[in-house]
């Protein structure tokens, strides 16, 4: 049984699948209470069940509840309840993986996607943020991990939209980091490249720009790839373990993790 995490309390945004319930697994085994949030409440409550099934010794606790990143009354509501459900003023670290892509080429102006992009990636840090940096300066301690994507720091095609988002997540990450250098609290970004298995791109509909990058509409990333080595969301899951694990003096600013064979 890990201790890892215990006594952690950590807001998960984005947790109902892919890599964001990879990191739940990750954060209960290790005894963490975490507070696991999106739209789909039915997949957070599987989540719960796989979770305390799987790890029958943990100490950890999981409070699955609704949570839409896009709307700062809901973001700040989850982080209330959360600080509620587990009786504490300040949560120790929110992690933000709540986040759409869409391969579109801009000629083909799919603009509803854009949009979503915008308010989901983008509004969405913004609202973690603000819901909860005030209480962790108040607490001199805290952390805001964003995953963001290797996209946040290359170009690439058929994905400008999604791309200017995850570096504005960037930008947003490191002005914060360095203005609140010193009170206790710490922004840091994990930057992935492909992961598998997962529903991000399960919704595309230009299939020019999908074509055009080789993917395979309406299946979960990796089906139909080329280069079959792709991470695997639990070795993104480490890399927030790594970020949490680091003793008090260090802060892992920036983790970008990539598929070896990756160009
Ligand atoms: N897979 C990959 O190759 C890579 C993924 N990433 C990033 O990792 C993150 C997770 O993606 P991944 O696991 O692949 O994809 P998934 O589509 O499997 O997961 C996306 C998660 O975001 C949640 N989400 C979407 N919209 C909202 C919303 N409005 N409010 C709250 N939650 C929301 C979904 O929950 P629900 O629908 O229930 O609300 C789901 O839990 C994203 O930010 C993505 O950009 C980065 C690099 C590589
Ligand atoms: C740019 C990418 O395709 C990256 N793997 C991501 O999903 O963010």
């Amino acid at each position: 049984m890990s201790v890892l995490l215990q006594d952690q309390v950590i807001c998960l945004i984005g947790a109902s699948s892919g890599i964001g319930a990879a990191i739940a697994h990750a954060l209960y085994r290790h005894g963490g209470k975490v507070a696991i949030g999106a739209r789909r409440l039915n997949k957070l409550t599987e989540l719960v069940q796989e979770c305390t099934q799987k790890y029958p010794d943990s100490n950890g606790s999981l409070f699955p509840l609704e949570c839409d990143v896009t709307s700062r009354e809901s973001v700040q509501n989850f982080c209330e309840q959360t600080c509620k459900h587990f009786d504490v003023c300040s949560i120790d670290t929110v992690i933000n993986c709540a986040g759409v892509m869409y391969f579109t080429k801009m000629k083909n102006a799919v603009m509803d996607q854009w949009d979503q992009t915008i308010d989901v990636n983008c509004r969405g840090a913004t609202n973690c943020m603000g819901a909860v940096l005030p209480q962790m300066v108040q607490a001199k301690k805290g952390k805001v991990i964003s995953i963001t994507s290797d996209a946040g720091v290359r170009d690439f095609p058929n994905l400008a939209v999604y791309c200017a988002s995850k570096r504005f997540v960037e930008t947003l990450t490191e002005i914060t980091r360095r203005e609140l250098v010193g009170t206790g609290v710490t922004l840091h970004t994990i930057q992935p490249g492909d992961v598998k298995g997962t529903e991000l791109i399960m919704k595309n509909t230009d299939m020019e720009a999908a074509e055009t990058m080789g993917v395979s509409i309406g299946k979960p990333v990796g089906e139909g790839f080329t280069r079959e080595q792709l991470l695997d969301p639990s070795d993104v899951a480490d890399a927030v373990l790594t970020i949490l694990k680091a003793p008090p003096h260090v802060a892992i600013n920036s983790i970008l993790i990539e598929p070896r064979d990756q160009e």
